[in-house]
């Protein structure tokens, strides 16, 4: 018990952290308490004056007492309709605002964490938590922190009013409380395992649709519908019987919550009519009394709702936090690289062994040497698994090795901003990934700033101007799912355009293993061979026919370099691995 007051204390520390994101906008946030405050006052205003309205029908001065209250309801509704605009204009203004600087900073201290934050989880889960999480902290914002004051002081509000009107009374009343909350603590508890239990079923139900329909080919391949139908019937039967007792308690829970309500409700008027009888309490008072006993008796009601909808949003803060608690790399946003960052294009590995972060029991990569001068044209091959794509990483510094190191223009990779490394390269990847907006915003990825002459002349060089020209958008071409579908030899050369138009020192080739027919197979290996001129360049090589004239081959197996020299060396080497794995791809 005692540790989890202070687990909830330290939570509760946590989420004020997030206050940082509203305390600029403080002062329309005070405001927007004060008109609550008022509204709330104003609402508790109403069962006093009714029952003044109801008496002042059996008064004297009749007509005049019944329009003075009349008018001062009337007065008091547009002030609290005033009051309760001006309050939520007032906190959407601070939640909207606050929520997007929080956004704004989730984002851009996400984008800067390093990869070994990204390899350990499942991106898409990631995003979608973010953007659930901050989706329950604007509802909490926006309405739960206001009904959550509203309901206290009309709870505490409500109850001193009642006192004054009746101890007796008020005391009938409140007897019910302790009956209907330990009724709804008990029920609620079980009513919310059981309704967790469901969703968690409702979900594998769920799974085994998605996971059935997406893999249909070999459900209908292997003949297993009726076993699917059987998966299927088992988990949703389990789905309706959780639900169904869930429901039992549910309706005990909203059963016995009636009865004490309105068991209370009818001793107090029983009670009141009493006194009334007997000359002790007017008409109208008992009248205020019950409408002031249903307020809060809403309120107490609501206050659950609100308690779990706090709870919900102290999770959601204590997942946001904690990315924000992972440490950003270093990355800088200056265009400009100072002359000492210069990269030369001369690159050495020397006796380095590296683990990744996520599996520090796997030696991928072990005593790494080689150098590579500038300008010169590397090819990495290998089986697969070998480590190749390993390099490249560490390369760009995504990774920093466990032991040796690397060395750029003689220096080591540490000695150079990890923005000055990485603007000076350029990746061709395997799978050439294209945002969803135009071509021209995909090959200017490579440099945003650029003039479209420039642009044009990239995809010249990337022999991609000749395809792109015959579409009727041309540059401004829509991409991806809502736009033209391009080929693979196509997104090829887009990605060689953006790579021309970085115009980097070092170029880093992962070939596609896919083939493309001879015709795009030509156009993009001519686009390489032009964009590999007058830089170091670095090919992960998949089929050995392209590395021929490669100045250097370095082959890796299982995280060792095993050979290294020239094709015509490596051909040479009687058992060679290089030599092996050529003979077998050119008798395929
Ligand atoms: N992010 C990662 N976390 C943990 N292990 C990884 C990660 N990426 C790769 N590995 C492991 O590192 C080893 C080398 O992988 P790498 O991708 O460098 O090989 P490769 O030679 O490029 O292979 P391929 O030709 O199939 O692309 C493999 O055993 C792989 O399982």
């Amino acid at each position: 018990m005692e540790q989890n007051t202070k687990v909830k204390i330290s939570s509760f520390k946590k989420t004020f952290r997030l206050y940082k994101y509203v305390k600029p906008y403080w002062p329309a946030f005070s405001l927007g308490l004060l008109f609550l405050f008022l509204s709330s006052i104003a609402n508790l205003a109403f069962p006093k004056l009714l029952g003044q309205l109801v008496d002042a029908g059996t008064g004297k001065k009749m007509a005049e007492a019944i329009n003075h209250t009349g008018l001062l309801l009337v007065g008091i509704l547009v002030a609290q309709g005033i009051f309760g605009y001006l309050r939520i204009i007032l906190f959407v203004n601070v939640t909207e605002k606050s929520l997007a600087s929080l956004r704004q900073h989730i984002y851009n201290h996400l984008i800067q964490l390093p990869m070994r934050f990204f390899s350990g989880r499942r991106v898409g889960e990631l995003g979608s938590r973010i953007s659930s999480d901050i989706s329950l902290l604007q509802e909490t914002f926006t309405t739960t922190v206001a009904e959550f004051i509203r309901q206290l002081i009309i709870i505490v509000g409500g109850i001193i009013l009642l006192l004054n009107t009746s101890l007796y009374l008020t005391l009938l009343m409140l007897s019910s409380l302790p009956v209907i909350m330990v009724i709804a603590f008990f029920f609620g508890r079980i009513f919310r395992r059981y309704s967790k239990k469901a969703q968690t079923q409702v979900a594998e139900a769920n799974t085994i649709v998605e996971e059935t329909l997406q893999g249909i080919l070999n459900v209908k391949a292997f003949a297993n519908e009726f076993f699917e139908m059987k998966r299927y019937k088992k988990k949703t039967t389990e789905v309706a019987h959780t639900g169904i007792k869930a429901g039992t308690f549910r309706g005990v829970f909203a059963a016995s919550m009636i009865l004490g309500i309105f068991g209370a409700m009818i001793a107090v008027i029983w009670q009141g009519a009493l006194m009334i009888a007997a000359g002790k309490l007017a008409a109208g008072m008992l009248f205020s009394f019950i409408l002031y006993s249903s307020f809060i008796g809403a309120s107490v009601a609501g206050l659950a709702e609100v308690y779990a909808s706090i709870q919900k949003s102290i999770g959601a803060t204590e997942n946001l936090l904690e990315i924000l608690d992972e440490p950003a790399e270093p990355i800088t946003d200056s265009a400009k690289i100072a002359p000492e960052h210069q990269l030369t294009g001369q690159i050495s590995f020397n006796r380095l062994t590296f683990r990744y972060p996520s599996r520090d029991d796997l030696q991928v990569l072990e005593d790494i040497s080689f150098d590579i001068a500038a300008d010169q044209q590397i090819a990495l091959v290998g089986p697969s698994g070998a480590g190749k794509s390993t390099i490249v990483s560490l390369l760009l510094r995504l990774y920093d090795p466990v032991a040796g190191n690397i060395l750029f223009n003689g220096k080591d990779i540490s000695s150079f901003p990890l923005s000055a490394i990485r603007s000076q390269m350029a990746i061709v990847p395997q799978d050439v990934f294209l945002f969803g907006g135009t071509i021209r915003e995909n090959i200017a990825y490579g440099r945003p700033d650029a003039p479209v002459e420039e642009l044009i002349a990239a995809a010249e060089k990337a022999n991609a101007w000749e395809f792109i020209q015959r579409f009727p958008d041309g540059l401004d071409t829509i991409v991806g799912e809502r736009g033209v579908q391009l080929s693979g030899g196509q997104r090829q050369r887009i990605a060689i355009a953006r790579a021309v138009l970085k115009n980097p020192r070092i170029l880093i080739l992962d070939e596609a293993t896919s083939a493309l027919d001879a015709e795009s197979e030509r156009l993009v290996q001519d686009a390489l061979e032009k964009l590999m001129e007058g830089r170091t360049s670095i090919v992960i090589a998949h089929r050995l026919s392209t590395v021929r004239q490669a100045d250097k081959i370095i082959v890796l197996d299982k995280g060792h370099i095993v050979e290294q020299g020239s094709h015509q060396e490596l051909v040479r080497m009687e058992g060679g691995l290089y030599k092996n794995l050529s003979e077998m791809q050119f008798t395929h």
